[in-house]
């Protein structure tokens, strides 16, 4: 399986939310990191076929997504990052609420509504009410109803914003499970996300693709540009104004700042091993999520 974007632009007005995407993808899952605004929705929205993109085009399998239609939307998983759930309705209830929606008959929905169920770990809550689940099992759910058409391609878009560190890990473990034989695209500004699970990492800035690595290779590229540097109290501001500065930590009466630079920040500054967050700062210099 081979999904293919070639030249994908999208602009909203004068705002170039796209520009000319080339990319191709096969089974595994690939994370989109990028700030707020960076374009991720956008693409997710386009590979989902919810939209369209301005110019260029997107293949499966060397056919064009548009010409394909419904065909290809029969073999799509989209869980959009506000999906909503139907609060009154048992886990259960809902899915089979949505696989009649989709146009799965009676005997199959049951079916596989109890797959997917047990695919992610809610088949004990089934007669639970979606209103009352936590934010992860809320998740879960709205995976379960991504994949009851049995996709080849699961879209899910900022799939761990807002869960505790423990649902967050279930759910990449999750989403690693069901990437063995589909494509799992997921969008995050959560570097631990990307961490363990992702195949490749997607990084867009400001509506433009600029890097498409292994998270280790990613991290290698970078292995040259970070530093711990201790300073006095007063001298935080000045390294601030002047370089990206991560982590500050107090050691006794001095501090060490984790720096990333391309030229090393002062004479007795140490190279250290880079890690995601560093990354994240390198390209995006903001605050790390
Ligand atoms: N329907 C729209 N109308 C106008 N502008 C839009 C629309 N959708 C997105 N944009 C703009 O396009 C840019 C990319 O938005 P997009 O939602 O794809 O980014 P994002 O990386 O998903 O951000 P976030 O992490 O905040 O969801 C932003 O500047 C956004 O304001």
């Amino acid at each position: 399986m081979n999904l293919t974007i070639e030249k994908v632009s999208k602009s909203f007005g004068d705002k170039k939310a796209l520009r000319n995407i080339n990319l191709e993808i096969t089974t595994g899952v690939y994370a989109i990191l990028g700030a707020n605004g960076s374009g991720k929705t956008t693409l997710m929205r386009i590979l989902a076929s919810v939209m369209k993109p301005c110019s260029g085009r997107v293949l499966l399998d060397g056919q064009d997504i548009t010409i394909m239609g419904q065909k290809y939307r029969d073999v799509i998983g989209y869980l959009p990052q506000h999906v909503g759930l139907y609060k009154n309705f048992t886990a259960e209830k809902f899915l089979l609420y949505i696989a009649a929606l989709k146009g799965i008959s009676n005997e199959r929905a049951r079916k596989k509504v109890n797959e997917v169920l047990e695919l992610v770990g809610l088949s004990e809550h089934r007669k639970g009410r979606v209103g009352k689940f936590s934010g992860g099992m809320k998740r879960r759910v709205g995976i379960a109803q991504a994949l009851l058409n049995d996709p080849k391609i699961l879209i899910v878009d900022e799939p761990t914003a807002g869960l505790d560190p423990k649902e967050r890990i279930r759910f990449r473990n999750l989403l690693s499970e069901i990437a063995s034989n589909r494509i799992v695209l997921l969008s995050t500004h959560i570097v631990s996300d990307i961490e363990y699970i992702a195949k490749e990492v997607l990084i867009l800035k400001e509506g433009q693709l600029i890097q498409k690595q292994p998270p280790l290779d990613l991290l290698k590229g970078i292995e040259d540009k970070v530093w711990t540097v201790t300073v006095s109290e007063n001298e935080i501001t000045h390294f601030q104004s002047m370089y990206k500065v991560g982590n500050i930590t107090r050691v006794e009466n001095k501090v060490q700042l984790r720096i990333v630079s391309d030229t090393k920040p002062h004479q007795n500054a140490m190279n250290e091993n880079p890690n995601l967050e560093d990354l994240y700062l390198y390209y995006f210099d903001e605050e790390v999520a």
